[in-house]
């Protein structure tokens, strides 16, 4: 297994446990869709499979790694050169060109392949808008060049919170289909979050979480 999330409880300071008792398990080039109602914690559970924040009890594995084993250091080290995000705010660096937003991750952990910078360039139909700033292109482009700095390092992971959320219909089917793509080209996994079943469906499987838990 790629990722295996095993009993994880989560509560941030102050409030009830968002996760109660969740456990899922995703394997080397599988697609997740992860639903659940607004507030039920996909974005926690996301952030934490990213190792972007802790948990207080169970465990995460990815790729081998058990999550609470690792040091601050350690974690950077796993989102560096295992684990890539996507979010609905698409996350540019606004004082950094397309080009430079492209290939700053995979230059982070000194994986930049340019051929597959190229590849991934031409594929994402970022060729002609590679000196331009976030601010200057819509919100389709601006997540395609949020896919493509997430697939430049290759990473065996790629977490996605509603990377459509902000975008409208058209913009949305072209953004879910180049990341399908890449996802199943490299082989890749994917867990993805989103409140639409049309996109959880094209999906491998699907997890629902509610009251802490998936159901
Ligand atoms: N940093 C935080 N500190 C305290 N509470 C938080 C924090 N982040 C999220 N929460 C709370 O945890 C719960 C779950 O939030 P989360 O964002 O994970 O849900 P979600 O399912 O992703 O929601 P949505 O679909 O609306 O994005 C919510 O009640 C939220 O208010």
């Amino acid at each position: 297994m790629l990722l295996t999330v095993d009993h994880v409880r989560k509560t941030y300071p102050g409030g009830r446990p968002v996760l109660q008792d969740v456990s899922l398990a995703l394997d080397h080039g599988q697609t997740l869709a992860l639903t659940g109602e607004s507030g039920s914690g996909k974005s926690t559970l996301l952030n934490l499979v990213g190792a972007l924040d802790t948990f207080e009890s169970g465990e995460i594995t990815v790729d081998g790694q058990a999550l609470s084993s690792l040091n601050d250091p350690g974690r950077a080290a796993l989102r560096r050169d295992r684990v890539a995000m996507v979010f609905q705010q698409f996350n540019l660096i606004p004082s950094l060109t397309v080009a430079q937003n492209l290939s700053f991750h995979a230059r982070l952990g000194e994986r930049l392949d340019k051929g597959w910078l190229s590849d991934l360039t031409r594929r994402l139909g970022l060729a002609d808008l590679l000196d331009r700033y976030p601010e200057y292109l819509s919100g389709g482009q601006q997540q395609r060049v949020a896919i493509g700095r997430a697939m430049a390092a290759r990473p065996k992971l790629l977490l996605a919170d509603e990377p459509t959320g902000n975008l409208d219909e058209t913009a949305s089917a072209a953004v879910l289909d180049l990341m399908l793509d890449l996802v199943r080209d490299t082989g890749a996994a994917l867990l993805l979050v989103t409140h639409s079943l049309d996109i959880a469906n094209r999906l491998d499987r699907r997890a629902h979480l509610a009251s802490g838990r998936i159901t």
